[in-house]
C-alpha cells in the first residue's frame, strides 16, 4: 500500500450527464481514463436521454455549478478543463465568474470549449443566445465546434474548407484564442474525407493553420464523437502535450473509437473507448499550406546511422572520419558566409573518401552543388529547401521533429531519417519545445518501425544515457557536446561505441 501522491494529472469536465452513457459527462470521464487522468465532473444539466432521443432536461442552477467548481478547486486543482453543455445564460455565468476570478497561486488550466447546442438528433440542449457565449469565447484556450455550431457562432455559413477558415478568423475576432473546426466533409480522389482545421491565434511555424484529415469511417456508431474529440484534447493538453499534438492524438483517438465503436441501444451507438492508439493507420493526414507538396521518396540510408556526431568545422570531421566515425553531420553557425562554402565542400570531398554518410546542415544549396551524401533540414526549412532538386540529386534527407505533429508532416516527405528531439535538456540550443523524455522517445519509435524510416534520437545524450536511449530501439544517436566537450575525443568516440554496442548485446 502506498500514500504517495498520484502524478496522474487532474482533468475537469463541465458538461450535461447523458443518462445512455455515450455522450456528456459520461464519455469525458471514460476519455479521462484512456489518456491515463483523473477526472472530476462538474454537472451542468442531467439530461434524460437514450440513443435515439432526449427526452428531460434537468438544469443545475448557477449555484450548484459554483458549488462544484468552488469545491474541487483547492483539493483537486485541474491541468486542464474541458467545458461542454451550459445550458442557459445562469449556467454560462457561473463559469466565465469562477474562470475570471482564477487564483493566482494555481496554476491556470488548458481550457476547451465545446460548445454544445444541439444533439445529433436535433434535439435542443442549450437557450444560450450569441451575444452570452462570446463571454466565454476569451476565456478558452481552444474552440471546438463542429459545422453547426460555428455557423452558428460566427454568424455564417459553414459548408467547407474555405467558409470554416472564415468563420473560425470570425470568432477569433470576437475575442477565441484558437479554434478546431471539426468534421469538415470533403471528397478526395473519390473518397470521403473528413477534416478538421485548426486556427491558432498566434500561427505555427508561419502556419496560418493545420489540416487534419482521415477517411471518413463508414459507421452509424458516432454517439459523442465531439464530446470525446474534446475532453480528448483536454487530457492530451493535461499530459504536456502541445495544443496541435493534444488535437492529433485526441483525432487518432477518435478514428480508432470509431472503428471499434458498436451499436448498443436501438439508435445510434457511442464511439468505442480504447487505449490510445499508437498506430500510424489511426493518426490523420497533416497538411500545412505553406509546406511544398510531397514529391519521391529520398534514397535511404547504406548503413544504420548508430553513433551519429555533430560538429562545426572541416577540422572536427576529419578528426572523427580518422577515429573511424561513420555517419556525421557537419552543422556550421554563426561563421562568415564566405568561409563556409570552403568548410562544407572540403568536408564532404573527405567524407566520400571514407564512405562515410555526411549530412550538412541547413547548406542544402551547397550541398547539391558539391554532391553531398545527404542534409539535415529543421521544419522550418521545409519551407524555402527546393527538396525536388535535392531528391533528383541523389541527396539524402534527414528531417527534425519535436512532436507527433511534426513527425507527421515529416513523414510526407518521406525522408532517409526522422530526428526526434530534443530528449533531455540540452545546453547546446536554445529549444522552444519541453525536453521529451524516454517514454516519448519509445512511442514515437515505435510509431515509426512500420515505416522501415530510421529514427536517430537528440539532445542531452551523454555517454551514461546512450544506454537507456538505445533501449527505445531508435537507430541513431546524435551528439554535440558528449563529442565536442570530452577532454579527450579518441576516448569518448571509444567510450560512447562501446556503449553502444553494449546496448544493442543486452
Ligand atoms: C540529427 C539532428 N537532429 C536534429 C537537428 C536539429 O536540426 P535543425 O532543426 O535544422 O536545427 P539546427 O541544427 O539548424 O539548429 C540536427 N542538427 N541534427
Ligand atoms: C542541435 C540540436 N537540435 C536539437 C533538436 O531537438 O532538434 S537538440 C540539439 C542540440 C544537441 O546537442 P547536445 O547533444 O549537446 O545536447
Ligand atoms: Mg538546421
Amino acid at each position: 500500500m502506498t500514500d504517495a501522491p498520484s502524478e496522474k494529472p487532474v482533468v475537469w469536465t463541465i458538461a450535461g450527464s447523458d443518462s445512455g452513457g455515450g455522450a456528456g459527462i459520461q464519455a469525458d470521464l471514460n476519455t479521462f481514463r484512456s489518456f491515463k487522468c483523473h477526472g472530476c465532473s462538474i454537472i451542468t444539466t442531467v439530461t434524460a436521454q437514450n440513443s435515439l432521443t432526449v427526452t428531460g432536461l434537468y438544469e443545475l442552477s448557477g449555484n450548484a455549478i459554483d458549488e462544484q467548481l468552488n469545491c474541487l478547486l483547492n483539493d483537486l486543482p485541474p491541468a486542464a478543463i474541458k467545458i461542454g453543455l451550459l445550458s442557459n445564460r445562469e449556467q454560462l455565468d457561473a463559469v466565465v465568474d469562477f474562470l475570471s476570478r482564477w487564483p493566482d497561486t494555481i496554476e491556470r488550466p488548458f481550457v476547451v470549449w465545446d460548445p454544445v447546442m444541439i444533439t445529433s438528433h436535433n434535439d435542443t440542449l442549450s437557450t444560450l443566445t450569441l451575444a452570452q457565449s462570446h463571454k466565454l469565447l476569451a476565456l478558452v484556450d481552444l474552440l471546438t465546434p463542429n459545422t453547426d455550431e460555428l455557423s452558428w457562432l460566427a454568424g455564417t455559413e459553414v459548408t467547407d474548407k474555405r467558409s470554416a477558415l472564415n468563420a473560425a478568423a470570425a470568432v477569433i475576432e470576437k475575442g477565441a484564442n484558437s479554434v478546431l473546426v471539426t468534421g469538415v466533409e470533403t471528397e478526395q480522389y473519390g473518397k470521403n474525407i473528413i477534416l478538421d482545421i485548426y486556427r491558432p491565434k498566434r500561427p505555427l511555424l508561419d502556419e496560418p493553420y493545420l489540416v487534419y484529415s482521415q477517411e471518413k469511417v463508414a459507421t452509424n456508431n458516432n454517439h459523442g464523437t465531439g464530446c470525446t474529440l474534446s475532453s480528448a484534447v483536454a487530457a492530451a493538453a493535461a499530459q504536456g502535450y502541445p495544443t496541435e499534438d493534444a488535437i492529433t492524438l485526441a483525432n487518432a483517438y477518435i478514428h480508432h473509437g470509431l472503428l471499434r465503436a458498436t451499436r448498443i441501444g436501438k439508435g445510434p451507438g457511442p464511439v468505442a473507448h480504447t487505449l490510445r492508439p499508437n498506430s500510424l493507420k489511426h493518426f490523420p493526414n497533416i497538411e500545412a499550406t505553406n509546406l511544398p507538396v510531397p514529391g519521391s521518396e529520398f534514397p535511404r540510408l547504406n548503413k544504420s546511422p548508430g553513433l551519429y556526431p555533430v560538429v562545426d568545422s572541416f577540422k572536427w570531421v576529419q578528426h572523427l572520419l580518422q577515429l573511424g566515425v561513420r555517419t556525421l553531420q557537419l552543422r556550421i553557425k554563426g561563421k562568415p558566409s564566405d568561409s563556409i562554402e570552403l568548410e562544407i565542400k572540403r568536408s564532404i570531398e573527405l567524407a566520400r573518401s571514407y564512405q562515410a554518410q555526411l549530412f550538412i546542415n541547413d547548406h542544402w544549396q551547397l550541398a547539391i552543388k558539391h554532391g553531398a551524401y545527404g542534409v539535415h533540414l529543421g521544419q522550418e526549412d521545409l519551407q524555402t529547401a527546393d527538396l525536388q532538386a535535392l531528391h533528383s540529386n541523389g541527396l539524402r534527407l534527414g528531417i527534425s521533429t519535436h512532436s507527433y505533429t511534426e513527425i507527421l508532416i515529416a513523414l510526407r516527405y518521406t525522408p532517409s531519417y526522422i530526428a526526434l528531439g530534443h530528449i533531455f535538456a540540452t545546453q547546446t540550443k536554445e529549444m522552444p519545445s519541453k525536453p521529451q523524455g524516454l517514454e516519448h522517445l519509445t512511442s514515437y519509435v515505435s510509431l515509426l518501425k512500420p515505416t522501415g524510416i530510421p529514427t536517430v534520437a537528440i539532445g542531452g545524450i551523454s555517454k551514461e544515457r546512450i544506454a537507456q536511449v538505445k533501449q527505445t530501439g531508435v537507430n541513431g544517436i546524435a551528439l554535440i557536446s558528449a563529442i565536442t566537450k570530452a577532454a579527450n575525443t579518441e576516448a569518448a568516440v571509444i567510450e560512447l561505441n562501446q556503449e553502444l554496442e553494449a546496448a544493442y548485446a543486452d
